[in-house]
């Protein structure tokens, strides 16, 4: 099920939900907001909640209606799991900042629009839920755990929190799954040495000497004096250095042929930030294959080891935003703009997420541009990720090149290998933080699970929180069978079931959409009536299976630079030949009824 429906179902379930008598719809919209609607199928809705806190509320107090709601729309009874996302309070963030007016604290982002309280004509979005009128601290800890302010782990330098009335502290406070999920220093094996799709336990060594930089970054200054002065928000997930929100560490990311690359790069710039060649190092690779995860565990390393470096996460987006904001205000507020600059200008390391959302913002990119030569050429470490690789983003060349200075470094689509130690190692994290207990998964499962599944990791482990519960939930009954889990995970990926398909599918679909033979497709022929229908096979192959390369090439009688080849000139055709573009959609639908 995609976003976008999978959204409007559970606005649906939100709405059912208020329609109850006995449903207090101002605790409903306060608590509903901090949950995103991960998966539904036939009987099972995931949700994710913000922090341990919520989850425990929610489980105590509204599972039984969202189940009874489910029930009433679907008439069939639903398991309902919530499991924590420690990526959702940054996200948020994220949006708030898109879209909070200068100067205003910035409240927490819905992450869906839901219905106001009954009666309301329209649906309205979840309104924030707002600190205890004029207070500094919070009527209750329910209050505290639920106040947006919650989503920024660090002051704002230049907004110390007595400057803040409705800064209600530190979330982690509040947070024991966040405290729970602090890094332990993460260690790491001598280079090269982990084995294929294991996790890896291992410890870079600290002993990194010096770190250029400043060892007590001064706080940006700021005229506390003037009250309208613009003031950026926290950009999205903005930590202080000690202070780690998140839960990707190096120890828990599995490791494969299609990472790590990536992985080794990251841990030398963790291991010694603003002094390796890898400056700014640039992470791209397709949605949901650990460029975030891969980010915030090198931000956590730096926090446990180096804890006097600032290092500053922010996403594209939220800088663009906050640049706008401080550019407009500059005319009125001088210390808007200087303030903005100071706060990145004074990262020891900086890491901008998706960078390709730069594309089109010609100012932004101008000042990031600048930002980036003041951090390199002072010593502070940059790290940025993209969906695709420099030159793809469109570009200006010298901010390509600029993007391009460390080596950039690509996340392929995980193998199989890959793929089966991440459903080994989440199943025991998953043991950890739900309290499963022992959750034994049959070698045959753990291997289904990772052969169907596409190249997105994110749905792969929504995938295994799903078999999960409902192995909890059949209790004695056994363990749940590969048949359970084919029904169970039918609709889950977005690319469907990716093991029906092989290179042989995509082939014969495409001879026989082209016409053409299977010994010309695979054979020397250079026609443009042979050499299209080989393009388009060969990036089907890429687009629809998890295939090394070269190994794809090899079913063309060909090696990987033709594969590279070939999938760059689809990817060129597609941007604006419709023709080529409903012919790939067709062969994909084709190929996966077949
Ligand atoms: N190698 C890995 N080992 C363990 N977990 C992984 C690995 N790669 C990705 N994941 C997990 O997959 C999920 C998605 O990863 P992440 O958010 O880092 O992807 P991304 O590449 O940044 O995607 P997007 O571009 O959509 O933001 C996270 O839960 C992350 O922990």
């Amino acid at each position: 099920m995609d976003s976008e429906k999978l959204n409007q179902q559970w606005h649906t379930i939100c709405t059912q939900v208020m329609s109850y008598p006995d449903m207090d719809a101002s605790q409903v919209t306060a608590f509903f907001s901090r949950l995103e609607p991960q998966a539904m199928s036939d009987s099972f809705l995931m949700l994710t909640a913000d922090n341990d806190f919520i989850k425990s509320w929610v489980e105590q107090h509204y599972v039984e209606p969202i189940q009874r709601a489910l029930l009433d729309l679907c008439g069939i009874p639903f398991t309902v799991a919530i499991a924590i996302d420690p990526g959702q309070e940054a996200r948020k963030a994220a949006a708030a900042a898109g879209s909070s007016p200068s100067g205003a604290p910035a409240p927490a982002a819905a992450p869906m629009s839901v219905p106001g309280s009954p009666g309301a004509t329209a649906p309205a979005s979840f309104p924030a839920v707002t600190p205890a009128a004029g207070a500094g601290t919070p009527a209750n800890p329910l209050a505290a755990a639920l106040s947006p302010t919650n989503a920024y782990p660090a002051p704002w330098p230049g907004n110390p929190p007595a400057a803040n009335p409705g800064a209600l502290g530190n979330p982690s406070s509040s947070d024991p799954a966040a405290t729970a999920n602090a890094p332990a220093t993460p260690t790491m094996p001598p280079w090269g040495d982990a084995g294929g799709g294991a996790p890896v336990n291992g410890t870079p060594a600290a002993g990194a000497g010096g770190v250029h930089g400043t060892e007590h970054p001064a706080a940006p200054t700021a005229d506390a004096g003037a009250e309208d002065h613009y003031r950026p928000q926290p950009p999205a997930g903005a930590v202080g250095t000690s202070n780690p929100c998140s839960a990707y560490t190096f120890s828990n990311f599995v490791i494969g042929s299609s990472n790590r690359l990536a992985y080794q790069m990251a841990v030398q710039v963790a291991e010694q930030p603003g002094r390796s060649a890898l400056n700014p190092l640039f992470i791209y690779g397709k949605s949901g294959l650990g460029k975030t995860h891969l980010m915030r565990a090198i931000q956590n390393y730096i926090g446990e080891t180096y804890p006097h470096l600032r290092t500053v996460f922010v996403d594209a987006d939220s800088i663009t935003n906050e640049y706008a904001e401080a550019s407009a205000a500059h005319d009125r507020e001088k210390s808007s703009f200087k303030n903005f600059k100071t706060f990145y200008e004074e990262a020891d390391v900086l890491f901008i997420d998706d960078v390709q959302k730069f594309q089109g913002k010609e100012r932004t990119l101008d000042i990031v541009f600048q930002l980036l030569n003041t951090l390199t050429s002072r010593g502070s470490q940059v790290v940025l990720s993209a969906d695709r690789a420099p030159k793809s983003i469109g570009l200006d060349e010298r901010y390509q090149s600029r993007f391009a200075a460390g080596s950039p470094v690509d996340i392929q689509p995980p193998d199989i290998e890959t793929k089966l130690g991440i459903v080994k190692s989440f199943t025991d994290e998953l043991c950890r933080s739900e309290g499963f207990g022992h959750l034994a998964l049959s070698n045959d499962v753990q291997l289904y699970i990772a052969e169907i599944s596409g190249s997105n990791i994110r749905e792969l482990k929504s995938a295994i929180t799903k078999v999960a519960f409902y192995q909890t939930s059949m209790g004695e009954r056994g363990d749940v069978t590969v048949e359970e889990v084919r029904s169970l995970l039918e609709n889950h990926f977005s690319g469907g079931l990716s093991r029906t398909v092989t290179v042989e599918d995509i082939q014969r679909a495409v001879e026989e959409y082209y016409k053409v033979s299977h010994s010309d497709l695979v054979g020397p022929a250079r026609s443009r009536t042979i050499v299209h229908p080989r393009h388009i096979a060969v990036y089907l192959c890429r687009q629809m299976l998890d295939m090394p390369q070269g190994d794809i090439g090899k079913k063309f009688n060909r090696d990987h630079s033709t594969v590279i080849h070939s999938t760059r000139t689809v990817e060129a055709m597609l941007e604006d030949n419709m023709e080529v573009q409903s012919d790939v959609e067709r062969l994909m639908k084709i190929i996966r009824e077949s």
